[in-house]
């Protein structure tokens, strides 16, 4: 199945898709056009001479201009006919079909409904102007209508109305529309009965007994969650979920751009750096700069470059693949909200640059790469984020097992982001744009091998632009002697 609004290199296929189709469609309404003229022009002939003529029929056809009317008239309806009878515009009809084979599917549109939802609250964007004003791709009612639909249809009921309200106020100006107000008013009046009486979404029952908290974050879309507060008040749980979803919107709105940082300020420190010495690095110093103290964050500036990043790119293009989650309840991979992006494995063998970015990675952290997992290129979508979770990722996998949790997590951007897509940690406060060619790295384990609360972390939807990154995750397993003393300050 195709997806394209997960991974916006999918996207761009989409223009020329768009094009193809646009060509075929053209020329087959301008062989309908054809044959409507045709078709119009017979039956105006036909209809200008009289079906009563006179008294006397055979006076009213002995006349040689009638007859010859006559005559000529019915000959051009009958070419008319054998012209489109010999046309066979099922054929053309075909052309056209064959073009539109690789359509979005239904699943496309809801997505990028959901993620127009998504980035209107999280961004809190005026709905006028997230659904076009009076431009040339202004949403018309139809449209607003079926985002209203989603939004009700994922529970969020706040927007939906929202959308709702915005149709009916479209109907009022566009009159070419088939749907009636009629409608969009009985939704809107589901929608306020359904605030009030709510479904709960399957498995969670189970993971308020257990008091999974990450269970439950991962089953709510932030703005989700606040449709299920009772619930989780009654198991007293209303708090910290609240909190952490809180957190993540507000750095994610503030790295965003769009109110003013709550960031303390960072004690920027920023220096060269040898790695202590490699010689790797001594003739070409790694631009090393923290940009969080606890847990610590460094961010390596320059790491890749351009034609770097460009063949990883390329690399990874004809693999992208909707990137997938643990169920929280099932344990199966699955593709969620929770996770709005592709991705694709890329192994040292495969390309030398591959090989090269490894070795860079081992550089700047000083760790053995032996039991790292290979490089994993992500390509976010439209709205694309990734919720809160941890990297760690220590649990009972025979994968896990033999190399342990994943110590530390080098991510690479691979693009600049022009709004949104910022990666927040929320426990602590600390937001990092993205920007192209660097990497930030941390540890998501204490130094005991337990999970590090503090690193927590998210990726913003995005709001414009494409976003690119590359994680390389590294394992407990072959650190045993390497743990760099800077990072580990981290504990
Ligand atoms: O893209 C980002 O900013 C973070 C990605 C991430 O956390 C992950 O893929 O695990
Ligand atoms: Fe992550």
């Amino acid at each position: 199945m195709n997806e394209f609004y997960s991974s916006t290199d999918h996207m761009t296929r989409l223009i020329s898709i768009k094009q193809d189709l646009s060509e075929g469609i053209g020329e087959y309404v301008a062989v309908l056009e054809k044959q409507m003229f045709l078709l119009r022009r017979a039956l105006l002939g036909l209809d200008r001479i009289s079906n009563h003529p006179s008294e006397d029929p055979e006076k009213f056809v002995s006349n040689p201009l009638t007859a010859y009317k006559l005559i000529s008239q019915l000959r051009r309806a009958g070419d008319a006919l054998e012209e489109i009878i010999r046309r066979n515009i099922s054929q053309d009809l075909s052309a056209v079909e064959s073009k539109s084979q690789v359509l979005p599917a239904d699943a496309d549109l809801d997505g990028v409904a959901l993620a127009m939802i998504r980035l209107q609250e999280l961004y809190q964007v005026d709905l006028k102007t997230m659904s076009g004003f009076e431009s040339s791709l202004a949403l018309d009612p139809d449209e607003t209508f079926h985002i209203g639909q989603v939004a009700q249809q994922n529970r969020r009921f706040r927007s939906a109305a929202l959308w709702l309200q915005e149709t009916l106020r479209k109907l009022d100006e566009d009159a070419g529309s088939l749907l009636t107000k009629h409608q969009v008013q009985q939704l809107l009046d589901s929608v306020s009965v359904q605030t009030e009486n709510k479904p709960l979404p399957l498995g969670i029952n189970q993971s308020l007994l257990t008091r999974d908290v990450e269970a439950l974050l991962q089953m709510f879309d932030a703005d989700g969650v606040s449709e299920l507060m009772e619930e989780l008040e009654r198991a007293d749980l209303s708090a910290v979920i609240n909190q952490k979803f809180s957190e993540y919107q507000t750095l994610c709105r503030a790295a965003g751009g769009t109110q003013p940082t709550p960031l303390r300020a960072k004690k920027l420190s920023c220096r060269y750096t040898t790695g202590g010495g490699n010689p790797r690095l001594i003739y070409a110093p790694a631009k090393e700069e923290e940009e969080w103290d606890q847990p610590l964050i460094l961010r390596y500036h320059n790491l890749l470059s351009e034609r770097e990043m460009n063949l990883i790119k390329q690399l990874s293009r004809p693999k992208l693949d909707r990137a997938k989650v643990s169920d929280p309840v099932s344990g199966e991979k699955i593709s969620t909200m929770v996770r709005v992006s592709k991705s694709a494995w890329l192994s040292e063998g495969e390309s030398p640059v591959v090989a090269r970015t490894n070795q860079k990675i081992a550089d700047i952290t000083g760790l053995d790469l032996e039991t790292a997992e290979d490089l994993q290129v992500a390509n976010y979508g439209i709205g694309g984020q990734y919720e809160p979770h941890y990297d760690s990722a220590v649990n009972n996998d025979s994968y896990f097992q033999l190399r342990g949790g994943r110590i530390a997590t080098v991510l690479i951007y691979l693009s600049d982001v022009e709004v949104g897509g910022a990666t927040v940690f929320p426990n602590v406060g600390a937001a990092l744009q993205p920007e192209k060619g660097s990497a930030v790295v941390w540890f998501n384990l204490l130094k005991n091998g337990s999970e590090d609360s503090r690193t927590l972390h998210a990726a913003c939807p995005v709001f414009i632009g494409s976003k690119w990154v590359a994680n390389k995750w590294i394992h407990i397993r072959g650190q045993e002697f390497r743990r760099r003393c800077s990072l580990s300050r981290s504990d």
